[in-house]
């Protein structure tokens, strides 16, 4: 997309002529190296735009093992000719994060958390920018907790609000608190949400999601190894919750689409829900059905991928 920036007396100005890229750090292009040190990648080192100039999708998730039998199941929905085995992880230099590239998807895990996702991203985008990437998509797929939804059921993120429902998100830089706009690709979330109704056992709603900073008395649970509130008290934050429109609390979503919003990325958070936080605080439903919870997000992520490749009417 290119921006043409006017000036103040009407003209085109050839000075403000500039590329929307994904970086916004005018630092970057004075340096020689850039060294992706939490992926073990360099600019001076590996060949970005060889290696990642086709990328079109990246899908995001906590858990490296989900994101490589994400890889594995876009690789055979893609049909791609190669062996599942030869999808290597490109991070396999570092115990940070995992990577999986299959086509123009990339596959890569963030950990838990905003600090490690706001990282794994910072590193991402730059490399995205450095392989010179355009019309970039960029998924999370993950896991959250419930807010009135029976388990299993999927949020489509309209926005992505903190611990006291605002659609925002603060970053301290210098000792400064930062605030940034959460806003995410309505267009994208709308899409997703019409291809939900064209998959079987993929209940789905499009509503707010609560990014918290930590799992247990961030997210009202009572059974951690602390706790400062009453179980009344619990109940009412989750209906005040539940009145600013969010339906499921995860760990991740606001510095996603934060960084994504101010860096030109388009977004779309779309996490399943483990369990109805109504109804408990522990996650307790058996294994394989939280498994098959977990796919869902990634199969309804890969139906748009096919679609907008083509590859499905
Ligand atoms: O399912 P993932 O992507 O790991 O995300 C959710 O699960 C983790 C907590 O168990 C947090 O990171 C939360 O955001
Ligand atoms: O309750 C939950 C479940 C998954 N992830 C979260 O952050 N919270």
């Amino acid at each position: 997309m290119a921006l043409i920036l006017i000036n103040n007396t009407g003209n085109k100005h050839n000075n403000y002529i500039r590329q929307a890229k994904y970086v916004n750090n005018p630092h970057l292009d004075g340096m020689e190296e850039d060294i992706l040190y939490h992926f073990s990648l360099s600019t001076k080192t590996h060949d970005l735009p060889q290696m990642f100039g086709d990328v079109k999708f990246v899908c995001v998730g906590g858990s490296p093992n989900r994101m490589r039998t994400f890889a594995e199941y876009i690789h055979e929905q893609l049909e791609m000719p190669s062996n599942t085995a030869d999808i290597k992880d490109i991070c396999e230099g570092t115990d940070r994060y995992s990577m999986y590239k299959v086509g123009p998807v990339l596959s890569i895990s963030h950990g838990v958390g905003v600090p490690s996702i706001s990282i794994m991203l910072h590193e991402l985008i730059k490399l995205l920018y450095h392989a010179r990437c355009r019309g970039v998509i960029i998924f999370r797929i993950g896991t959250s907790g419930g807010i009135g939804l029976a388990a299993g059921t999927i949020v489509i993120t309209d926005k992505a609000v903190d611990s006291f429902f605002r659609p925002q998100f603060e970053q301290v830089v210098l000792g400064k608190v930062i605030t940034r706009s959460t806003e995410l690709d309505v267009d994208i979330a709308q899409e997703l949400l019409q291809y939900s109704s064209e998959l079987t056992d993929m209940p789905t709603v499009f509503a707010n999601t609560m990014c918290t900073h930590d799992f247990y008395e961030g997210q009202g649970r009572l059974d951690g190894a602390l706790c400062s509130f009453s179980t009344e008290e619990k109940f009412e934050y989750l209906r005040k919750a539940s009145k600013a429109g969010v339906r499921n609390i995860e760990m991740e979503s606001s510095v996603f689409a934060a960084m994504c919003h101010v860096c030109n990325l388009k977004a779309a958070v779309v996490c399943v829900t483990l369990l109805n936080r109504f109804e408990g605080d522990q996650i307790s439903t058996p294994h394989d059905i939280l498994m098959e919870y977990q796919q869902r997000p990634q199969r309804l992520v890969a139906h748009l991928i096919k679609k907008r490749l083509g590859l499905i009417s």
